[in-house]
């Protein structure tokens, strides 16, 4: 597929960053080059690659710390979901009929980066299935998918072994060799519930981790104190390899459910580990206590999950209405409560996809999504329509429509 190539930006005039001052950003080989005060005098759209904000509010582009871009049918006629409601029913269900629907395909994932793109979201964490049935496809097909949109998404990719690990031998073999081939991390599931044996599937992973230098992103579903305890052999693992900052813990229900003095001790350990935590900002779960968690030095980062798949029918890849949902279900109601949920979906979450930095700054990848609100907070509660979209200093989206 040849990408179209959309416009490039070489000033962005008169928006809002966080909705300070106007300024007029400037870009060049796709990063902000420059930022100054708005010179109203400078005409509007005299030139090529002169955009005008309109003294819109700017974020920076958001980021999607956890996705499943493989598993969509997003685009397809409506399938009812069927599987039953437990994990390992999801599993099996999406396996049964995953073939049927095309998954995993360059097109739907096409469609799911779009729909990402279109909303605002310019850097994903994926993560991409890997079995004994598809090995290393759904990489390949995840890859392709990228490169149809010209780069316009930055992604990093969890090798994801969604059928379990130990369980299915070869499997850790497959996450191995998807380090070896660029994933820049290997995934696990529920080591205790999974694959019943949670010290053996941790030992696994971090080996591959020293081995090959990726980081480690565990979906851990299990709850309470189950959860709590492989987190804590997460946590030793970490420490004893020197993995700090490179080992997430997604969903980790467990956090939310603990007791709060145990919750305490043991969000303050993960903060000395460097462990960081992904939501997906769930209804129904125990919310994650995304302020000691930040406090105790946790990052906490902010993910769609996959959208409309074999898992769940619900999802639109709005990575602003789900921080809505995530204020929300945090309780947040000051200014500064709001904004918090607006970093942790765009500068904050820069860590969760490989960057130092991730700003309206000099120096950082001119990522940026414009959207008329009066301020950050009014920005996070309603989730107004993303009225631009620019990635990597190109226009990829504008007014609903993606560009490439
Ligand atoms: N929430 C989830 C989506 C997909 N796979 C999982 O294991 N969990």
């Amino acid at each position: 597929m040849t990408p179209r190539s959309p416009e490039t930006v070489t000033l962005l005039r008169d928006v809002r960053p966080w909705g300070g001052d106007a300024v007029d950003l400037q870009v060049a080989d796709g990063r902000i080059s420059a930022i100054t005060p708005h010179d109203p005098t400078v005409p509007a759209a005299v030139a090529d690659g002169v955009v005008d904000g309109h003294g819109l509010l700017a974020l920076p582009g958001l980021v999607n710390a956890h996705a499943h871009v493989d598993k969509s049918w997003w685009g397809k006629p409506w399938v009812s979901y069927g599987g039953e409601a437990t994990t390992q029913g999801r599993i099996a269900h999406e396996r049964a009929h995953r073939d049927e629907l095309g998954i995993p395909g360059v097109d739907v994932t096409l469609a799911v980066l779009r729909e990402f793109l279109r909303h605002g979201t310019t850097a994903i964490r994926t993560h991409v299935d890997v079995d004994l049935g598809l090995g290393l496809r759904g990489i390949e097909v995840v890859r392709e998918a990228l490169d149809a949109v010209g780069g316009a998404v930055h992604a990093e990719i969890v090798a994801f072994p969604q059928d379990g690990v130990l369980r299915r031998p070869g499997v850790l073999e497959l996450l191995d060799e998807a380090a070896a081939a660029g994933a820049e991390h290997v995934g696990g599931l529920d080591p205790a519930s999974i694959d019943r044996d949670p010290v053996g599937q941790l030992d696994g992973l971090f080996a591959i981790a020293e081995r090959r230098g990726v980081g480690i992103d565990v979906h851990l579903h299990d709850g309470g104190p189950l959860g709590a305890f492989q987190i804590e052999l997460m946590i030793e693992r970490t420490l004893r390899f020197g993995l700090q900052g490179r080992v997430n813990v997604a969903h980790g229900f467990a956090v939310g459910d603990l007791p709060a003095s145990r919750q305490a001790d043991l969000v303050a350990a993960m903060g000395e580990a460097g462990i960081t935590m992904t939501t997906v900002a769930p209804v129904g779960a125990a919310p994650l206590p995304v302020h000691a968690l930040r406090e105790a030095g946790v990052a906490v980062g902010l993910g769609t999950d996959g959208i409309r798949d074999l898992w769940s029918p619900y999802g639109t890849g709005d990575l602003l209405a789900l921080t809505t949902q995530l204020a929300r279900l945090s309780r947040f109601r000051r200014d500064d409560e709001l904004v918090t949920a607006a970093r942790v979906a765009s500068s904050d979450a820069a860590r969760f996809v490989g960057r130092d930095v991730h700003d309206l700054v000099v120096g950082g990848r001119a990522d940026v999504v414009l959207v008329d609100a009066e301020n950050v907070p009014d920005a996070v509660v309603r989730a107004p329509g993303r009225a631009l979209v620019v990635a990597g200093g190109r226009v990829v989206a504008r007014d609903g429509d993606v560009l490439v």
